[in-house]
Parts: structure tokens; C-alpha cells; sequence
């Protein structure tokens, strides 16, 4: 059996440590390469101890000539912009890539470019991207050569209201996304924000009203959905390393959230990683798994969605593996389970 050749671009941050932790226990793929601009010439297992005797590809200098001749397939875990010249070169070499940025997810050029405040390197490819869901897209990914892997957030978002939106239970206004987020979605580099003084017994709201993951939910549940759908998302900064969890406030269409529930369950019948559930648990969820729960309370007019996930799990490196396995035709969950 041949594995799936696997590189991994943005070695040293948390996604790429992620991605190459499930990698390590996949059973029919490899890391064959890995790159980073300050850690090249040492292995991936020198920059992240916890890999120590596992893998010892060597780091290099992101050339991607080189890193196509290698892999069948790129894990691009660099920040916007960077990403988008990046996936540019390695599609020019014939390689298909999953993209971790948000520099493919976006339907509008013209939205990208005043949310993410720079011009986009590859304006032609916006909007002709999969989104890489395969709970909605499993098609269009199977044949991708480039997959926009969804960001952390919208993930928690669009699953739970997107059959919603799309079967009328709910309006498609007034709709409200409160999230909460550990620290490790802020990324690995050093920043003020995210130091351990400044976050630990600490919870803070950021970008509220102005935060590049709104236009992204609008944009893939009216998608998805069929119908414009407006959402008022805030995200929240919380003392934990990883986990997110949404409470997303609806006003229901004349329909009972029992409707609401059996509207979920029928969606998600067949999918492997999103389970709805009665009662979300009261205790820990448990982090480093691709699984997604969700439930559904009344509250009169209204409704109350709640979705726990791992952000570094089903909101980005184990989408990428549920993803690489839709790509490359294997089992969805291989890997994963
Ligand atoms: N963290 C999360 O929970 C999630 C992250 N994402 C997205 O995934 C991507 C990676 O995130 P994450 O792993 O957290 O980020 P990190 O900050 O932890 O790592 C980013 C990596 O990119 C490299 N890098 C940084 N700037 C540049 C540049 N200008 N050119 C080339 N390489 C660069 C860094 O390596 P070096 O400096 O050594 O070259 C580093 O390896 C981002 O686009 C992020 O938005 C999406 C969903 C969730
Ligand atoms: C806690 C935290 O800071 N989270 C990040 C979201 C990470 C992510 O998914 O970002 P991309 O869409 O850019 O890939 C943020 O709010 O910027």
C-alpha cells in the first residue's frame, strides 16, 4: 500500500503540531516534509518535544518546487496573505494543498479584501474554492486541488445553523453567535494578548462587531442554506488551551425546537463527527477529538443553539485529515476515530 505523502508548511505553530500529531497515527499517510523560515535545518520532533521519537523530518526552507516533488499533498498551515502566494506556487507545481488560512473561504473578493485589509495575491481563485466541509461539500472536495479549510469559529457556527436556516425552522435575521475560545486559537507566535498573565483568570470579548469570522458565517450558512442570512458574532478569549464553545440565540419561525432537533438529527444522521445530542455534558469536553456536539433549548420566541468543539480538532488539523482522506478516497474518519 502506498501512503499519501504529506507536507506540512508553518511547521512550528499549533495547527502544524496538530496536524502532525494525527498524521503520526494515520495508517495510510506519512509526513514526508515539513517547512518553516526560523527552525530549518532542525526535525519536526526538535521543534515539538512531544514528537520526540516519532518523527524526524527534517524542517526546511519553504521552496515550493521542492516540497511538491515530495508530498501528494500540502498542509499550507501559514497565516493569511502568506498562505494565499504560498498555495499559488505549489498548485503551479502540481500538488494539491489544504489551505488552514481564510484566504480561499470567502465567496467575495471585494469582502476579503475589507476584512482582511490587504489585497489578495490570487484574486481569480476567490470564490472558486471548496470550502472544506465535507458535511456539505464531500464532492467538490474529492476532486479539490485546493481546499479553504474552515476557520475554528464559523465551524461552530455553520454546522448547527445552516439546516436550520435552510429547512425555515429559524428567521434569518436577528441571529446571534457568542463564542468562546481557548488561547491556542490565537496561534503560537508571542503576542500581549495571549500572554499568561493577561488571559489566565481572565475572560475578554475582542474584535466584538468587527470580528473576520462574521462575513465568513454569513457568507457559507447562506450558502449552504440557500437564503442571506445576517448574524451578529462576538468571540471570547478564555483561560483554557484549546476548546470552543458557541451559544448561538435564534427566533424561531413558528416551529418547535423539538422540530429543530429532528431537523439536526436527520442532517447529521450519516456524518461521522457531528453528534446532536439532548444534553450537552456538564463536564469537560474532551479536547484533541474531531467530534462536534450540539443541542437546542427553548426559550419562548426564541431558541438557544449551543456547539462544542476543538478548535485545533474539527475546527481546523482534524478537518484537514477529514479532509485529506475525502481528497484521497479513504474512509473520512481514518485516522480520526
Ligand atoms: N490556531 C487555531 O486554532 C486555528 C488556526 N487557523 C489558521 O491556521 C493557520 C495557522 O495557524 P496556527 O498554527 O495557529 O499559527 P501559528 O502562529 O502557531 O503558526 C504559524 C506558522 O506560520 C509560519 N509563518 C508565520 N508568518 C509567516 C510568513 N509571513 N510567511 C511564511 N510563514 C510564516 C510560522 O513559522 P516560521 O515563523 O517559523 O516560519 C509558523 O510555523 C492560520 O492561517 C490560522 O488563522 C485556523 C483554524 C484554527
Ligand atoms: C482565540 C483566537 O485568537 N482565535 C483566532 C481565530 C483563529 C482562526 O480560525 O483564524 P483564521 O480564520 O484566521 O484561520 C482569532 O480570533 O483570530
Amino acid at each position: 500500500m502506498t501512503k499519501i505523502k504529506v507536507g506540512i508548511a508553518g511547521a512550528t505553530g499549533y495547527t502544524a503540531l496538530e496536524v502532525a500529531r494525527l498524521l503520526m497515527a494515520h495508517p495510510e499517510a506519512e509526513v514526508v516534509a515539513a517547512t518553516s523560515r526560523a527552525e530549518d535545518g532542525n526535525t519536526l520532533a526538535e521543534v515539538h518535544p512531544s514528537l520526540a521519537g516519532r518523527c524526524d523530518v527534517p524542517i526546511e526552507n519553504l521552496d515550493a518546487k521542492t516540497i511538491a516533488g515530495k508530498c501528494d499533498v500540502v498542509m499550507c498551515c501559514l497565516p493569511h496573505g502568506a498562505s494565499a502566494e504560498t498555495v499559488h506556487a505549489l498548485v503551479q507545481h502540481d500538488v494539491r494543498v489544504i489551505d488552514f488560512s481564510a484566504d480561499f473561504r470567502l465567496s467575495s473578493l471585494e469582502v476579503y479584501e475589507k476584512w482582511y485589509g490587504v489585497k489578495h495575491p490570487w484574486p481569480e481563485r476567490v470564490g472558486k474554492t471548496v470550502y472544506g466541509m465535507p458535511e456539505f461539500f464531500a464532492d467538490e472536495i474529492a476532486t479539490a486541488d485546493v481546499v479553504a479549510n474552515p476557520g475554528c469559529y464559523p465551524t461552530s457556527a455553520i454546522l448547527p445553523l445552516s439546516p436550520l436556516v435552510k429547512s425555515g425552522l429559524i428567521e434569518t435575521t436577528d441571529i446571534i453567535v457568542d463564542s468562546k475560545s481557548g488561547v491556542s486559537g490565537a496561534g503560537r507566535s508571542a503576542k500581549v494578548a495571549t500572554l499568561y498573565c493577561e488571559t489566565n483568570e481572565s475572560i475578554a470579548a475582542y474584535a466584538v462587531g468587527s470580528h473576520r469570522h462574521g462575513p465568513e458565517i454569513n457568507d457559507l450558512v447562506s450558502r449552504i442554506a440557500g437564503a442571506p442570512v445576517q448574524t451578529l458574532f462576538t468571540p471570547h478569549l478564555t483561560p483554557m488551551d484549546r476548546g470552543i464553545l458557541s451559544t448561538i440565540y435564534v427566533r424561531k419561525n413558528g416551529h418547535s425546537v423539538d422540530e429543530m432537533m429532528q431537523c439536526l438529527r436527520d442532517q447529521y444522521a450519516g456524518s461521522p463527527f457531528v453528534n446532536v445530542v439532548d444534553h450537552l455534558p456538564a463536564t469537560k469536553h474532551v479536547a484533541g477529538t474531531n467530534y462536534v456536539q450540539m443541542t437546542v433549548r427553548d426559550c419562548g420566541d426564541r431558541a438557544v443553539l449551543v456547539c462544542v468543539i476543538d478548535n485545533l480538532a474539527k475546527g481546523a488539523s482534524g478537518a484537514a485529515i477529514q479532509n485529506m482522506n475525502v481528497m484521497f478516497g479513504k474512509p473520512e474518519t481514518m485516522g480520526l476515530a
